[in-house]
């Protein structure tokens, strides 16, 4: 099996890097990247969560979120690998192309390699747990669990559950982008039978098929 080592958002599969510049919707809220996410999501605070969400870059978002000033949630340590995964589902669930990447990594061994970091990172002598790396390997099989196309895209309620179809979320950004890529995949699909049997329309998008 290969190896993928991945850290600098501008060297080769930068993507993987939660700095990457790929806005997430969560929970009714938009990230400018998971590790805004991330970084916010260690305070219950929303003062200072909404501080996180409005910083220009990852970089300063990450040093505010290890601002110990801040006071940390009580369980942070028990569910910082399950918001981990969450970001990271929604982001590859968000961008169709991540997706596809990530895909066609195939059973690469996907690694953070940086000295920098020993828990999300390999620490840079291999000695670090990746656990990055390895949210992204699970994440893989449970995306090609949904389907293993690389070029399918999955219709909007999947990616974006909590928005219904006639939010104005679908007129700009990254809702306006998906749904235009949407529906153009969706319009060159020679079988939709089979499409829509895998991914019935759920209620807040009835007649989106007609
Ligand atoms: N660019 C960068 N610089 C560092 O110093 C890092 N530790 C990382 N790794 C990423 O940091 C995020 C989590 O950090 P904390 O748990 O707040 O220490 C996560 O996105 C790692 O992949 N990256």
């Amino acid at each position: 099996m290969n190896t993928i080592k991945f850290y600098k958002t501008d060297e080769s599969y930068g993507f993987f890097s939660n700095f990457s510049p790929h806005p997430v919707f969560i929970k009714n809220e938009l990230w400018p990247t998971t590790e805004h996410y991330f970084q916010a999501s260690k305070f219950e605070d929303n003062v200072i969560r909404n501080k996180i969400r409005n910083i220009k870059s990852p970089m300063e978002a990450a040093n505010e979120g290890r601002n110990r000033n801040n006071k940390l949630r009580q369980n942070w340590e028990d569910i910082k690998d399950k918001i981990m995964y969450e970001g990271l589902y929604f982001k590859f669930l968000q961008h169709p192309k991540l997706r596809k990447e990530l895909i066609l990594t195939g059973d690469n061994i996907l690694i953070e390699h940086t000295t920098n970091d020993n828990y999300w990172g390999d620490g840079g002598d291999g000695l670090g747990k990746n656990k990055l790396g390895i949210l992204l390997m699970n994440l893989r099989k449970d995306i090609k669990n949904i389907s293993p196309d690389p070029d399918l895209i999955l219709p909007p309620w999947i990616p974006f559950p909590s928005i219904d179809q006639n939010d104005l979320f679908w007129r700009m950004g990254l809702g306006e982008d998906y749904l235009i890529e949407w529906s153009k995949y969706y319009l060159r699909l020679t079988d939709n039978i089979i499409y829509e049997r895998n991914f019935p329309e759920n209620k807040d998008w009835e007649g989106i098929y007609d």
